[in-house]
């Protein structure tokens, strides 16, 4: 037990879980993708250096990480704040902003947006993939780590007073690399000490989500307190699921309003439609795991904001629930992926 147990720790303090309501669990506000930068084919450059504009949006849907200007969310503030009004509007409660060290977190923006919209914002602690991870990140003991991450929930983050309510997303690579199982041993050692919400970003191989339960799992890391992100990117085969899902972590389907042809990250991967995620979703209800499902849009470049033509932080609620009633899930399943499993997920133990 401590201070923090039954609650939910926002940007703005703490809050009862009951009133957060729906609730995306994986969105960013602020931040760099540049780590993650992909060279457009020869034959795009000028494509891609020219300014986004109305006619360049259906290349850039097709290949948001080739163009140098939309990996700089944290340039559209004023942007976000105005789809946070909307998200509210659209009857959104939360959001769990996945920034981590490495991308540009930003706690002092995040609070004013949680102020300006009244969107309840919970900020993430720890370090996201080794592309990112500093020379002292490399050189620092999981003892050193952990103490870092345990800090940004208790006390504040990045200098600020601000304090983180999950840890993650913590980036992982595949293969995973030696500094990225540092920071999954710190997580597990910082969760244990904290009784805290966990969530992950898995490398780009089926194999990969398991792998880190395990190293989580060896560490004393609480799995049933984790969420597993990007698993429409991830896991494909039905089976594969199934045996994954059995390992009890929240099962994340957090790529909503993305459909692109060639996924540049890993060529072999066929991205999912939305309506093949709501298939998916409705599996897994089918299968039982209705209470570990959680879902969200993971906004992480501007080509998704509506400013852009995109589809926005009000997407799922807007378009992607009526399509899940549509396909036999039902109200109260709805419910408990939106508000429910978030609540427990988010309340300290
Ligand atoms: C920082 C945002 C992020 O990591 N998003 C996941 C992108 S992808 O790995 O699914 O392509």
């Amino acid at each position: 037990m401590t201070a923090l147990s039954g609650k939910v720790q926002t940007v703005l303090g703490l809050v009862e879980p009951s009133q957060l309501g729906r609730t995306m669990t994986h969105e960013h506000l602020t931040m760099t993708f540049e780590c993650c930068y992909f060279p457009p084919a020869p034959g795009d450059k000028m494509i891609a250096e020219a300014p986004i504009e109305m006619k360049n949006l259906h290349w850039l849907r097709q290949n948001p990480y080739s163009c140098h200007e939309n990996l700089l969310l944290w340039q559209e503030t004023d942007a976000v704040r105005e789809e946070l009004l909307c998200y509210r509007r659209a009857g959104g409660g939360t959001i769990v902003e996945n920034t981590t060290t490495g991308i540009a977190r930003n706690l002092p923006v995040l609070r004013q947006l949680a102020k300006d919209t009244d969107v309840h914002i919970i900020a993430g602690a720890g370090y996201y993939v080794d592309v990112t991870h500093s020379e002292e990140t490399r050189k620092s003991t999981v003892e050193k780590l952990t103490d870092i991450i345990v800090s940004e929930v208790l006390h504040g983050a990045d200098g600020t007073d601000i304090r983180c309510g999950v840890i993650g997303e913590i980036g992982t690579s595949w293969p995973i690399t030696e500094s990225e199982r540092k920071v999954l041993r710190a997580t597990a050692h910082a969760q244990t000490q904290l009784g805290c919400p966990v969530i992950i970003h898995p490398g780009r191989n089926p194999a990969a989500p398991a792998e880190v339960v395990r190293i989580l799992q060896e560490a004393g890391g609480d799995i049933s307190k984790t969420v597993m992100s990007h698993l429409d990117r991830t896991i494909f085969d039905h089976g594969e699921l199934l045996e994954f899902a059995k390992m009890g972590s929240y099962l994340e389907y957090d790529l909503f309003g993305t459909e692109m042809l060639n996924y540049p990250y890993n060529m072999e991967v066929d991205m999912p439609s939305d309506s093949q995620r709501v298939q998916t979703l409705a599996f897994l209800v089918k299968e039982g795991y209705e209470d570990r499902i959680v879902i969200a849009h993971d906004i992480h470049t501007k080509n998704r904001l509506t400013k852009y033509g995109g589809h926005g932080y009000s997407h799922i609620l807007k378009n992607i629930v009526p399509k899940m009633l549509s396909r036999g899930i039902s109200q109260n399943q709805v419910d408990k992926i939106l508000i429910e499993n978030p609540k427990h997920w988010l309340t300290f133990k």
